[in-house]
């Protein structure tokens, strides 16, 4: 049993109770099982703020396996994104460590992160507005030398739009358009896991519910998928484990459908 399933946070209530949890969760959107190693990507008791600022994370864990959607919900300003910096390498974590696949990452930058096969998809600036879909998806790939095409067709094949756009300036798309763009970005470098901060903010239900089912895609494919979310509720019904974190510390850990059932979480944090 893994300790990051049950969050190990001290101040953690998992509704997974300590050695009591299944790890055949939820959805179970891909077929792949949990490596025994431990969970595909961990931030595991990361504690940390921004630059010599105070800790905004408290012995913080979040984990996601692969064919996995995870999410990490909770109120404003809990440290959601920060959560998510953190395992990308945008955080100075003072203690804690990021392991992905077995290895101990928590000392390399971003961009060696992403060599390793992180993709990251930022809440805000995640797409060139002045260069066109193709472009923007070309860019996402800056790191590969082999033939991106087959790539970029299967993301065209993933978000058929972006295919119909592709010349377009991203700008010019509506915003649940900009979000495939930037979440086929990310693609674009085949990573080992993606991760997604919020994308689903600002786009209608209608088109919140195509993206979600566009995650669900892609996590079949077996590719772990970590995601922030405002919209818990619905973010909870697609996934096989969250987070819900308050005050930078694990708060609720569990599958989707437990807190979903969970009256504590849909009394604090679901609105009743
Ligand atoms: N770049 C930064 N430098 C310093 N403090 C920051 C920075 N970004 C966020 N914070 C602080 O970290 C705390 C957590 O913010 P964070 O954005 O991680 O929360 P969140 O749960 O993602 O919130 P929201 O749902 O509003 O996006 C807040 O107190 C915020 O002010």
């Amino acid at each position: 049993m893994s300790d990051a399933y049950s969050g190990r946070g001290n101040k953690d209530r998992s509704v997974t109770k300590e050695g009591g949890a299944t790890m055949t969760p939820g959805p179970q959107h891909g077929k792949a099982r949990p490596a025994p190693g431990g969970p595909f990507l961990i931030g595991e008791s990361m504690t940390g703020g921004y630059g010599n600022g105070p800790d905004i994370l408290h012995e913080c864990t979040i984990a996601v396996d692969k064919g996995e959607i995870a999410v990490i919900v909770g109120p404003n300003g809990a440290g959601k994104s920060t959560g998510m910096k953190a395992l990308f390498g945008m955080l100075n974590v003072r203690s804690g460590s990021v392991r992905l696949d077995g290895e101990d990452i928590t000392d390399l930058s971003p961009q060696d992160r992403v060599k390793k096969g992180m993709g990251f998809v930022p809440q805000t600036h995640n797409i060139f507005t002045s260069m066109s879909v193709e472009e923007n998806l070309e860019m996402g790939a800056f790191i590969r030398t082999d033939d991106i095409r087959p790539t970029m067709e299967q993301v065209y094949e993933l978000f058929p739009i972006l295919k119909e756009k592709r010349y377009q300036a991203a700008g010019e798309l509506s915003g649940g358009q900009r979000q495939q763009v930037a979440v086929g970005r990310a693609l674009m470098t085949q990573p080992k896991v993606l991760m997604l901060d919020e994308p689903t903010a600002g786009v209608s239900p209608i088109v919140m519910d195509e993206l979600f089912d566009r995650i669900i895609e892609v996590a079949r494919t077996g590719l772990p998928v970590l995601m922030v979310e405002q919209n818990a509720r619905q973010a909870l019904e697609i996934a096989d484990k969250g987070y819900v974190l308050v005050q930078g510390a694990n708060a609720h850990t569990g599958t989707g459908k437990e807190l979903l059932a969970d009256p504590e979480v849909r009394q604090s944090f679901l609105g009743g």
